[in-house]
């Protein structure tokens, strides 16, 4: 009950005005739908179909009496008439109510989503190491639309509550004994009902938990789908999936089933309480006939809305674990925000003029683990110059790297960038100068030519092809079927591993960074094409800082300096030729291998 409270805080924080006006609307519909049953009194009574008699100090006589001045000949046209009015008003100020429940809910759920997003993509890269990647998509896509669902709700709950009160005040009014003993059964009700929304709730946690490891299962199944096919795992998958599958359904069943159950124990209810108050309304209040008619309408029309109460609170109950996902992912974005909105758009890059550099920096992805991706790294990175580092794989290169751009911050020691301590305050600047070239590289469904400008806008046809050419890109784009405007598909899937690459590398290149960090980024090259851009990058020193992360060797040759990592501390430094020479180092050992494997492979 607690968290749907803090839910309808949380609209009304957000909509506040618009949720008043929209109750004034269900107010005024109410009293419409209200006055319009008890026209009922006059027109049974003025058209003869019934002898209504009634006492003269009853509330319906006062109505009655309304309508003594008109003709006997024009009151029922006249009745009719007001009935029809009421019943156009009605309606206009439902449609306008609808209408104003649909904008509630969906600016509030745009609200929800461009504020999740933004949280998100403020929330520091530590943030996106620890969380999965398809739990954050199932906040944004499954458990976004569920609580749209649940906005929808809580708006017709609103309705019907208002409903109910205005009919149980009209009802008040004719006959205060009956109406009291009609809530004495609905507050019974209500309170048997608070079961039946907690284990809602209950069902509605055990579904975020469902969908989370659906989106990931499917997500992680066609991203390696070709592993699937080709080491022949589909039964496996299959099994995963029809279990997974079942629990959906046996879930979404089992709330189903709650819901019928209460909606039973209603309809049962309803029937004693209908027949009880028929019975204790004549034998022991000798009720009016019109009266009696009367409130058994109005009661009979509140009944469906209570019952539609309690089934709206244990809908709710099922959608507010959602509503709890998204908000827990937004504090935990806040948690790791970076910095504001404003404070992203106002760095600008800047140059580095002496380099980067590591003082005794250490580095644990999980501090309740002993183990450190890096321990005690002293480097130097001078500017406009090339470093590359190497290492066996898991020496800790990536983290160093990501270290270095301000990504993650070192446990102990301090990164220094031109001397000056790598703070949030210069972090912005420093990543605006950097182009990143990772090992997989990301490139949007877009076109070529879309891919190239996200980086830079304002970037000529000429800048774009200078950069293409760089890459030893540009023959291949020219060849595609719609050159720069070619369509590349998800993820550039369209493309090839190492024509994807060059894309990037170009991309990168268009942007004119400070620093150039290429992380494996000509793996997927054929020789040729390696060597054409390592040609390219050589004259890009003296220029621009680059950074190599290589696992060839043979590509670092002319690197100024080469750090070697293991087991993430620096073993070695030095010039290509240095370290080759060093006969014990692991450089050595790492080339020995290279060359022993290309001979076999030549
Ligand atoms: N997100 C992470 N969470 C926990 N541990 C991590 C994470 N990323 C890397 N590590 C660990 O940190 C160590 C260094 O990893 P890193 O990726 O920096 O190595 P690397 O030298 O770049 O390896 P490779 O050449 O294979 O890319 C490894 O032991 C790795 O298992």
């Amino acid at each position: 009950m607690r968290s749907i409270l803090y839910f309808i805080k949380r609209i009304h924080t957000f909509a506040g005005k618009t949720l008043y006006f929209n109750l004034f609307g269900m107010v005024l519909i109410s009293l419409f739908e209200g006055v319009g049953i008890f026209l009922l009194v006059p027109l049974l009574s003025f058209s003869g179909m019934m002898d209504v008699r009634l006492e003269d100090d009853s509330p319906l006589s006062a109505i009655n009496h309304l309508f003594n001045g008109i003709p006997e000949n024009l009151s029922l046209s006249f009745i009719l008439g007001l009935y029809v009015i009421l019943m156009i008003c009605h309606a206009l100020f439902q449609r306008y109510q609808i209408i104003l429940n649909g904008k509630i809910q969906q600016s509030f759920i745009r609200h929800l989503r461009d504020e999740t997003y933004k949280n998100l993509i403020q929330a520091n890269w530590g943030f996106f190491l620890k969380k999965r990647k398809t739990d954050i998509i199932n906040s944004m896509t499954t458990e976004l639309s569920r609580v749209a669902g649940g906005t929808y709700m809580f708006l017709q709950f609103m309705t019907s509550l208002v409903f109910t009160f205005i009919q149980i005040g009209l009802a008040f009014w004719l006959s205060a004994k009956m109406t009291i003993a009609v809530l004495l059964f609905g507050l019974a009700l209500i309170f048997f009902s608070k079961t039946f929304i907690r284990k809602s709730s209950e069902i509605g946690n055990q579904n975020v938990e469902l969908s989370k490891a659906y989106l990931a299962g499917i997500t992680d199944h066609f991203n390696g789908i070709k592993d699937i096919k080709s080491n022949s795992l589909e039964l496996i998958h299959l099994d995963w999936i029809q279990s997974l599958s079942m629990k959906m359904e046996q879930n979404v069943i089992e709330l189903i089933r709650l819901n019928s159950f209460s909606k039973l124990i209603n309809k049962i209810v309803s029937a004693f309480l209908i027949a009880g108050f028929v019975f204790f309304s004549i034998k022991m209040f000798q009720a009016q006939t019109a009266q009696l008619m009367l409130v058994i309408i109005i009661f009979s029309r509140i009944w469906p809305k209570v019952s539609g109460i309690q089934s709206n609170l244990e809908q709710l109950g099922s959608l507010i674990p959602s509503f709890h996902a998204l908000l827990n992912l937004q504090n935990e974005c806040l948690e790791a925000k970076e910095l504001s909105e404003e404070s992203f758009k106002n760095f600008e890059s800047i140059q580095i003029k002496y380099g980067l550099q590591c003082k005794n920096v250490s580095f644990r992805y999980n501090q309740h683990n002993s183990f450190y991706a890096l321990k005690d790294i002293n480097v130097q990175i001078p500017s406009n110059h090339m470093t590359a580092f190497v290492g066996p794989s898991g020496a800790g290169k990536s983290t160093l790297i990501d270290l270095l751009m301000g990504l993650n911050q070192p446990e102990d020691g301090e990164v220094l960038v031109d001397g000056k301590r790598l703070t949030n305050e210069n972090i912005f600047s420093l990543r605006r100068s950097i182009s990143y070239v990772p090992q997989d590289p990301f490139l949007f469904n877009a076109t070529v030519r879309d891919n190239l400008l996200m980086i830079e806008p304002n970037a000529s046809d000429e800048e774009v092809w200078g950069a293409l050419e760089f890459a030893s890109a540009a023959e291949f784009v020219k060849k595609l079927p719609n050159g720069l405007d070619t369509l590349i598909g998800d993820r550039g899937i369209r493309l090839s591993g190492g024509e994807r690459q060059r894309i990037v590398l170009a991309r990168a290149i268009l942007r004119k960074p400070s620093i150039l960090v290429l992380d494996e980024a000509t793996s997927a090259l054929d020789t040729e094409n390696e060597r054409k851009i390592q040609e390219a990058i050589e004259q890009l020193k003296g220029k621009m800082t680059i950074i190599v992360i290589a696992h060839r060797l043979s590509t670092i040759r002319n690197a100024d300096q080469v750090i070697v990592l293991d087991k993430g501390r620096v073993v070695q430094n030095g010039s290509f030729h240095q370290l080759a020479l060093d006969s014990n180092g692991l450089f050595s050992l790492l080339l020995g291998k290279q060359s022993e494997a290309l001979l076999v492979n030549s």
